[in-house]
Parts: C-alpha cells; sequence; structure tokens
C-alpha cells in the first residue's frame, strides 16, 4: 500500500477492532489489519487475540519474538491499513551499505569518532562499497542457498566476476595487474591486505557458513598454486576464466587417510610418457561438487606432486553430508585412472608439500578473517536480543548474568581483531619469504584463538537466545547457523591444536640460545 492510502487512524480508532474476524494491533506505529491472517498466523489466532494484543500496540511483544524483517516480507507488509497520527516509526533496517550504529558491531575503524593507524580514506570507500554490494546482491543469494543447500546463484558470481572480486579475493600481487577493482575504487598497485580483509569481512558477517564456502572458496586456496608454480600457458588458459566466474577451481589435498598430516595422504600418480595416470580419493574438498579443476596433492615414485586436473573421465564428485549447508559443494572425489597431461604438473615433482604448504598462511589467515566477522556478527545479534528480549518485565541485559556474559564476547571479538589488524599489517609490510619466516606460526596461533573464542561465543550466544538458538529458523537463526558450523574454523584449514602447536614449535625454534632465566 503506497503512503497515500494509508488511514491516519488514533488508537482509539484501532481499539474498535479487537475480536476474531475484526482484528487490528499496533507496532512501532503502523495499524496491521490481521483479521484474515490471525488463521495463517504461525504463531496461531489465539496470541493475537489475547488482551493487551487484541486492537493495542503490540510492539514490544512483536519484537520479543520476531525479526523486523518478518514486516519487511511483502506479503506482511501489504497487511499495513493506516498508520497512528502524530506517531512516526522508529525500527528502521539500515539501508544497503550502511554500517551498524550497534556498539561493537562493527571494528572501531568504522565506528563513528574512533581511529585507527591502520585503513585509509580507500579502504572505508571500498569498505561502503563492499556493504552495500553485499546488502543488495549476495546477503540474499546467501540466505536462500544457505537454506536450499544449493550453489552460489551464477548471477552472482557474474557479478563478482564483473567487480573482480574474485581476483581481488587472492590477495595483493601480480595476478591484479591491470583489472579495474571494485568499479575503480581502488587501483592494482594500491590493493593491500587491509582491502582483501574487508572483502572477508563482509563474506562472513553474513552468517550463512554452508555459504560463505561456496562462495568460491575453492578459488581463493586452488588458483594460488596455478597462479605460483602453473606453465603461462596453463597459466592463461585456468586463470581468466576462474577470474570470470566461468570456471570453478577446487583445492585437493584432504583424504580419509590424511588431514593436517599432509604427508601421510595416499593419492599416487604414475608417469606413461606425456601423461600422469591418477587414483585415489579425495575428502572434504570445499566446491567440489561444482568444480572444473581440482589442483591435487599426488605421492609419486620421486616424491610429491601438485597435478592441475580438470573434471574430465574418471574423476567423480559425490557430496558429503556435513554439518553445514551443501551450498558449499562439499564432495567427495574419486581419481579413477585419470590422464592428466604433464604440463598440468604445479612446481617440480618431489616439490609438491612445499608447493601445497605454500598455500596455508593465506589460508589461515582468511579462514582467521571470515570467522572473526560471525563472532562479530554473533555479539551483534546478541546485543539487540538482550536489548529487546523482555522478560519478568525487564529487558534481558536487566540480568547482571547476561551483561557478564556480553562484557565476555565483547573482550574476545575485540582482542581477536586488534592482533589480526596487526598480523595483517605485517602481511602487508613483509615479501613473501619474510611472512613464510615470521609470520607462519604466529597466523597458526591466531587462527586457533579466533576458532577457539568463536566456539566460547557460540556457547555463551546460544545460552542468551535459548531455545531460539537451537531453532533453524526466527529470531535465534544466525545464532543457530553460527553455533552449529563455529567449529569448522577450528577444522578447516588446519586443526586447531596442531596450528597452535605448529605456533609455539616455531617460538622454540627462534628462541636465543642464550636466554636463561
Ligand atoms: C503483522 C503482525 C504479525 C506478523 C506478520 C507475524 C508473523 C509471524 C511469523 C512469520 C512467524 C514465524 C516465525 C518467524 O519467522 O519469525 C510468527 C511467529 C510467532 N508470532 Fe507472529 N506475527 C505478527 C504479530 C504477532 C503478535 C502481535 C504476536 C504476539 C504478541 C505474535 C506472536 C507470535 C508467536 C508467539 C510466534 C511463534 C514464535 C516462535 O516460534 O518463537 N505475532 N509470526
Amino acid at each position: 500500500m503506497s503512503a497515500k492510502q494509508l488511514r491516519q487512524l488514533t488508537e482509539e480508532d484501532v481499539a474498535e477492532h479487537n475480536s476474531q474476524g475484526n482484528l487490528w494491533i499496533i507496532i512501532d506505529s503502523k495499524v496491521y489489519d490481521v483479521s484474515r491472517f490471525a488463521d495463517l498466523h504461525p504463531g496461531g489466532a489465539a496470541v493475537l487475540l489475547a488482551k493487551g494484543v487484541a486492537g493495542k500496540d503490540a510492539t514490544e511483544a512483536f519484537f520479543g519474538l520476531h525479526r523486523h524483517e518478518v514486516l519487511l516480507r511483502p506479503q506482511y507488509a501489504r497487511l499495513q491499513v493506516g498508520v497512528i497520527q502524530g506517531q512516526t516509526e522508529l525500527i528502521k533496517p539500515l539501508a544497503a551499505g550502511d554500517n551498524s550504529k550497534v556498539p561493537y558491531a562493527e571494528p572501531t575503524w568504522l565506528a563513528a569518532g574512533f581511529h585507527s593507524p591502520y585503513y585509509t580514506d580507500n579502504h572505508k570507500q571500498f569498505q561502503k562499497a563492499m556493504r552495500k554490494f553485499f546488502d543488495e546482491v549476495v546477503k540474499p543469494d546467501a540466505l536462500k542457498c544457505e537454506d536450499n543447500g544449493k550453489r552460489i546463484s551464477q548471477s552472482v558470481v557474474d557479478k563478482l566476476a564483473e567487480l573482480n572480486i574474485i581476483a581481488m579475493r587472492l590477495g595483493p600481487g601480480k595476478h591484479l595487474k591491470g583489472l579495474t577493482l571494485m568499479g575503480g575504487i581502488v587501483t592494482p598497485e594500491e590493493f593491500d591486505y587491509f582491502h582483501e580483509l574487508i572483502i572477508n569481512f563482509e563474506i562472513g558477517r553474513l552468517g550463512t557458513r554452508g555459504y560463505v564456502d561456496g562462495l568460491l572458496a575453492g578459488d581463493v586456496i586452488g588458483l594460488p598454486p596455478i597462479i605460483n608454480y602453473g606453465s603461462p600457458e596453463l597459466v592463461k588458459q585456468v586463470v581468466p576464466d576462474a577470474f570470470a566466474g566461468k570456471k570453478f577451481v577446487a583445492l585437493a589435498i584432504s583424504e580419509a587417510f590424511a588431514g593436517s598430516d599432509v604427508a601421510g595422504l595416499q593419492t599416487v600418480a604414475e608417469r606413461d610418457g606425456d601423461w600422469w595416470v591418477v587414483n585415489g580419493t579425495k575428502k572434504w574438498i570445499t566446491n567440489g561438487m561444482f568444480a572444473d579443476y581440482f589442483t591435487t596433492g599426488c605421492r609419486s615414485k620421486d616424491g610429491y606432486v601438485v597435478l592441475l586436473i580438470p573434471r574430465t573421465d574418471g574423476v567423480e564428485t559425490k557430496p558429503i553430508k556435513t554439518a553445514y549447508s551443501s551450498a558449499a559443494g562439499t564432495a567427495f572425489v574419486t581419481f579413477d585412472n585419470v590422464r592428466v597431461p604433464v604440463a598440468n604438473t604445479l612446481g617440480k615433482v618431489g616439490n609438491g608439500l612445499q608447493v601445497i604448504l605454500s598455500n596455508f598462511n593465506h589460508e589461515r589467515w582468511m579462514v582467521t578473517c571470515t570467522s572473526l566477522a560471525a563472532q562479530r556478527m554473533a555479539l551483534e545479534e546478541c546485543l539487540k536480543w538482550t536489548q529487546q528480549r523482555m522478560v519478568f518485565g525487564k529487558p534481558l541485559n536487566a540480568q547482571a548474568v547476561v551483561r557478564s556474559k556480553l562484557a565476555t564476547i565483547i573482550a574476545r571479538v575485540e582482542a581477536c581483531q586488534n592482533w589480526l589488524e596487526n598480523v595483517t599489517h605485517q602481511m602487508n609490510n613483509m615479501n613473501y619469504d619474510q611472512q613464510s619466516e615470521h609470520l607462519a606460526g604466529t597466523i597458526g596461533l591466531l587462527k586457533q584463538f579466533v576458532s577457539r573464542t568463536g566456539r566460547e561465543t557460540a556457547e555463551d550466544a546460544t545460552q542468551i537466545f535459548g531455545g531460539r538458538g537451537i531453532t533453524q529458523t526466527g529470531m535465534g537463526k544466525f545464532i543457530e547457523n553460527y553455533h552449529r558450523t563455529s567449529p569448522y574454523d577450528a577444522i578447516l584449514a588446519g586443526a586447531e591444536d596442531v596450528l597452535g602447536d605448529l605456533g609455539v614449535r616455531q617460538a622454540m625454534k627462534k628462541m636465543p640460545k642464550n636466554a636463561r632465566l
């Protein structure tokens, strides 16, 4: 109904419509005719007919039970018949691209009145455009696919490609040369790890963990070995199509036989003239269900080797049902006498482990970014919920035990953010070898800390949301998703304990020989 047709009403007018078949309610100055809807209401007709609701202002009761988005759905928005004279709507959704005003919902550099040594005006401009793009284009697709388990829509992939977001997700580097990034907001030379962090944060805060990986995480981890170790012909054949969103790559390392213990992998590649013949299986392969290429770790008689295997005869992918949405395209991959041209070898035969390991720091840092963004999203959900939920006649945040949980969540999120930004700053100022030398252990420890605090926050958030935190629709749907899927961040790209141990072992190696108490 357009604003013109809405009737100006008084609370007394509304009060006259308080019975079955003639039922109005007020929510945030808007008058809804729920006479016919009552029987269809998922919460039942009785609650709408209750004293204090029928013909009354039910704003507080409504927001204790529904997310605002319910009222924005067209089928419900059209129930509105009028507005209360002299009142104005208070509760409005953010416009696409706007940052949240809820304290701690955004990192400090995006909060009004705060400062940061790391981000420039260019980062701010880039973030604004990225947030708008995610709000308008990606989020609706994420919510839909997370639910129906389908892979990311090609129309969204096309738009990601148009802005060169697929290429930017690989980080700064020569692969960006000549590309127009985000419509020209940032030049390839200016693009740094904070720009990439911004993209990762927009992805993480979608709150749809399966789709987060479905958003071409396979490209992010599967393309760098091709770019860094493939022949120029191979790069030309694969990379432009991947950046254009026409072809997809998955990284195929982990097996039922070997996860964090990469050296234990058992997929075998044997030479036959100008071909490799590959036999073996790979498990938990993100985007594997729709990948056109598999960057695959194999064992050969001369040591480990990484091959780029196209989806060809003998390659089969089967979905693995995991705790998160099949939007991630998680696959069990079998290679059955697959013939791969020798020209598809990435790096030197025998150097496979190095090719695989060279990817890990960036991958772990990426997972850390998306994981932290999701933890911050959970914090925002908790802050809003505890404010709007009334218990024993008071908002939930009037309870000291609830505030104490919020304090701990805030401290975790801000601690993670500060460490992550410091590490990102180091990445910006180190070349690749320096990063490997100085940051491998630190990133392992950081990822462990972020994923572990993330699971603690998921537990606290679930307690705060109660039954709604274990319900896939309605008020707690993002908390339910986060609680169910936060263990992914502790497993993917290296199990938490292994990474913590790596960090400490690296520190031990660097202990000065003459250090004594
Ligand atoms: C225009 C007004 C309303 C609309 C369009 C509406 C719509 C809905 C929808 C779509 C749900 C399903 C859950 C969800 O997706 O969040 C729901 C659940 C519910 N609604 Fe409403 N509702 C309205 C007003 C009210 C009011 C005024 C009350 C009570 C004071 C109420 C009480 C409930 C309850 C108790 C549930 C079940 C909540 C749960 O399962 O946690 N609704 N409503």
